[in-house]
């Protein structure tokens, strides 16, 4: 009874407090909204540089707004009691109050460190850990971790349903969460792990490898944001799908300054779709492409075969090879990109021809011609014969020319890749209008660098280019001091200390700079990557990514076990040598997080019954289901007849169909006429509760509930990797489900 009341008093106390948080949380929204629409009312002042600053002033305002929306769910989760006596409420961003005393900190704040890392062993100066669950603004719960052992035997210990295994038992909603609340600490130093370097975390399914990821890059960037401010992070993942199911984790932390990609959209300009064929996939991965692509320019530098006649203005001029190949060989020595050092080349043989041109209307005049140089040299310029014979020598090139050419004209591909097979080169060859594909981009990544700048080519002047550019800079660096000038006299809100105008001023420039700028600017140098499901890049996709954080500073995530595409990587070892040695540190997650123990030792057995090695994470918890597995005549209508029973197994949640490639037309359609609206694809989308997936699209993806049919087929069939039934298997948060018309594979039944 006493207990209870205590029990009730202490979740009392928390309301109170979590209360005058929101109080706090609401105010500062009521004053920047009031800021914002003051700043929007304020009529723009003529000069260009009065609007900047106008502009620049709304974008902090709502950058702080929308960061003071997109936390209000779950705004704080923790209190640590201190042997100082002291409590630290720790949420998801800081807040102080009128009088900068401060009521909650900033989960990435060192000061926040030890909720995540105090343990009975080491407490680091922490008496009790209290977890705080909410569901949208109020307490519902409280959780105690006693650390102290003289707190022991206190009734006030509470109790309830763990905060980590109440988030782990939510339904899916097919968009990730964050799991600030909940973070274990071996997940905490890898999010905290020092920024220079490679870390790679490799971990089995469900072990939290993207949650890591996802908090690691808001970690960095509230860190280092001085460092990354301008530089910006960048984080890549494998597909669209996978983006959009991690596209609010960010936001919820507060964070906007992440430049998130698909691997597929590095190119920018380019829409790419997947590529189909597996061969032309793992060939373009190799990283000899990258000779490929090298000799495929340099034989677009090309000397003719014999003299060329050139007409300019009925006068026949001569072009030797001699001539072509010397001015070819200076315009390489400059060391410029192709489009660069055509200027060269073009220069050297226009100045020549000019100099033939006057020595042959000398001889025909008998050494009274006195036309004007600069006329004759304009001459030979507008020739047609001479900008034929030029470009045919040096063609200016864009990177989407070279590589389409290359793999539509087989004598091209011949040349450039001299040691392919035949059947190499057949897979590789397409028609000259294919869409491109995520495999394509690396190679176009390389081609750009190799051809460089094509204005330059096209004679547009750099001069006026490179003025054009340092006078945008100056005018986005004064207007930032203004805002800061202002900004200081006016005292902001209470709230904001020098440290967050820093910052606010940082996610500005960001947004100039990083965001904006980063995302649409293939040379742009990040200060950070993180990387996801990072086995499956080829050797060139690392080219591309090492080239776009020279700094080689990284975060890299993934399980070398689950690797599907046929250009991914078998082992980190070969993935990194190439580009950092040894230079890189392993991490290990171990806990699976995810998958209840029965279906996650099932996918285990599977695996090593066929021949894959994983590392078999210890599953958190136990599932209410062991999987269940149907050896079917009619596999589609099977599926048909088990819907029921499987959507109400899992209770209002997500349902995954996952099935090879060439039965989902057949799986949709008879899901249609019973289902219709409620059917998509990827992680699901509004009103959707059913997904019909293929294994590939299934990866980093999670359900309550999963269906796999023809799971043998799998591994069976030519383009099928072991890794593809695993990934399935380990998708879901509940409930498993296989349906075959054949054998189940070994190890499943146990
Ligand atoms: N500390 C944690 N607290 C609460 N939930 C967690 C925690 N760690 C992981 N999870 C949850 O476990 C699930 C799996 O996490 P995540 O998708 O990051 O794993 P993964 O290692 O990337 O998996 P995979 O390689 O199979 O795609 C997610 O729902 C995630 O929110």
């Amino acid at each position: 009874m006493h207990e209870t009341s205590q029990a009730k008093a202490e979740l009392q106390g928390e309301r109170d407090y979590v209360d005058g948080l929101y109080r706090r949380l609401d105010d500062l929204r009521a004053e920047k909204a009031e800021q914002l629409a003051d700043v929007r009312r304020t009529q723009a002042a003529g000069s260009h540089q009065n609007r900047s600053e106008r502009d620049a002033f709304a974008t902090m305002y709502e950058d702080r707004l929308a960061q003071l929306n997109a936390v209000d769910d779950r705004l704080v989760f923790g209190r640590l009691d201190l042997d100082s006596g002291n409590k630290r409420y720790i949420g998801r961003i800081g807040l102080s109050d009128e009088d900068l005393r401060q009521l909650m900190v900033d989960w990435r704040a060192p000061e926040a460190g030890t909720f995540y890392q105090a343990t009975a062993f080491e407490r680091m100066g922490v008496r009790r850990r209290r977890h705080l669950i909410l569901s949208r603004r109020d307490v519902v719960a409280i959780e105690d971790d006693v650390l102290d052992a003289d707190l022991l035997g206190d009734d006030d210990s509470l109790q309830g349903e763990g905060a980590l295994l109440a988030a782990l038992n939510s339904r899916r909603t097919g968009q990730m969460s964050d799991i600030v609340g909940t973070i274990q600490a071996e997940q905490d130093r890898i999010i905290r792990a020092p920024l220079p370097g490679v870390t790679v975390v490799q971990g089995g399914p469900g072990t939290g490898k993207t949650a890591v990821a996802l908090h690691r890059a808001a970690y960095l960037l509230y860190t280092h944001r001085d460092r990354l401010k301008s530089a910006g992070v960048l984080l890549v993942g494998p597909t669209d799908a996978f983006m959009k199911y991690i596209e609010r984790v960010l936001p919820s932390l507060g964070e906007t300054g992440v430049v998130m990609a698909g691997i597929g959209t590095l190119m920018p300009g380019i829409a790419t779709v997947q590529e189909t064929s597996e061969e032309a996939a793992a060939l373009k991965g190799r990283i000899g492409m990258a000779e490929v692509i090298r000799t495929a320019v340099a034989n677009r530098e090309r000397v003719p075969a014999e003299n060329k006649r050139l007409n300019v203005e009925g006068t026949m001029l001569t072009l030797t090879p001699r001539q072509v190949a010397r001015a070819r060989e200076r315009a390489r020595a400059t060391g410029k990109p192709h489009n660069e050092a055509r200027v060269t080349f073009v220069k050297i043989l226009l100045r020549e021809l000019t100099e033939q041109l006057l020595d042959k209307l000398e001889e025909s005049s008998g050494g009274g011609n006195n036309a004007d140089r600069s006329y004759l040299a304009e001459d030979v310029r507008s020739s047609r014969d001479v900008r034929i014979a030029l470009n045919l020598a040096w063609m200016p090139l864009t990177p989407q020319k070279l590589v389409s050419e290359l793999f539509s004209r087989p004598e091209l591909l011949r040349a450039a890749a001299p040691t392919l097979s035949d059947a190499e080169l057949a897979a590789l060859l397409r028609p000259v209008d294919a869409p491109w594909t995520e495999a394509d981009v690396p190679l176009l990544d390389e081609a750009a660098e190799l051809l460089g700048d094509l204005d330059v080519s096209a004679g547009r002047d750099t001069a006026a280019r490179e003025q054009e550019q340092k006078r945008d800079l100056a005018n986005a660096e004064r207007t930032l001091e203004n805002v800061n000038a202002s900004l200081e006299d006016s005292g902001v809100d209470g709230v904001l200390t020098a440290e967050d105008l820093a910052q606010h001023n940082a996610v500005s420039v960001t947004r100039l700079s990083a965001a904006d700028r980063a995302s649409g600017d293939r040379t742009w140098a990040y200060g950070h990557i993180v990387v996801d499901e990072a086995q499956e890049l080829s050797p060139m996709q690392w080219r591309l990514l090492m080239r776009r954080c020279p700094l080689k500073s990284f975060t890299i995530v993934g399980d070398i076990a689950q690797t599907s595409s046929a250009a991914g990587s078998r082992s980190w070892q070969q993935a990194l040598e190439p580009f950092v040695g040894e230079r890189w540190q392993l991490e290990e997650l171990t806990v699976n997080y995810r998958t209840p123990s029965q279906i996650a030792e099932a996918a285990v057995r599977m695996a090593n019954a066929a021949g894959l090695v994983v590392s078999a994470p210890k599953a958190v918890r136990e599932g209410r289901f062991s999987p269940v597995l149907d050896t079917v005549q009619d596999l589609v209508q099977s599926l048909v007849r088990a819907m029921p029973e499987e959507l109400a197994a899992i209770d209002g949640g997500l349902l995954a169909v996952i099935a090879p490639e060439r039965l989902l037309p057949d799986v949709r359609a008879a899901l249609a006429p019973e289902y219709r609206d409620r059917v998509g694809t990827g992680a699901g989308g509004p009103g959707q509760d059913i997904v019909v997936i293929s294994p590939r699209e299934s990866k980093g993806l999670e359900f309550d509930g999963v269906v796999i049919l023809e799971p043998q087929e799998m591994l069976d069939s030519a383009t099928a990797r072991v890794g593809d039934l695993y990934v399935a298997m380990t998708r879901p948060t509940q409930r498993l489900r296989v349906i075959s018309s054949g054998e189940i594979p070994a190890g499943i039944a146990g």
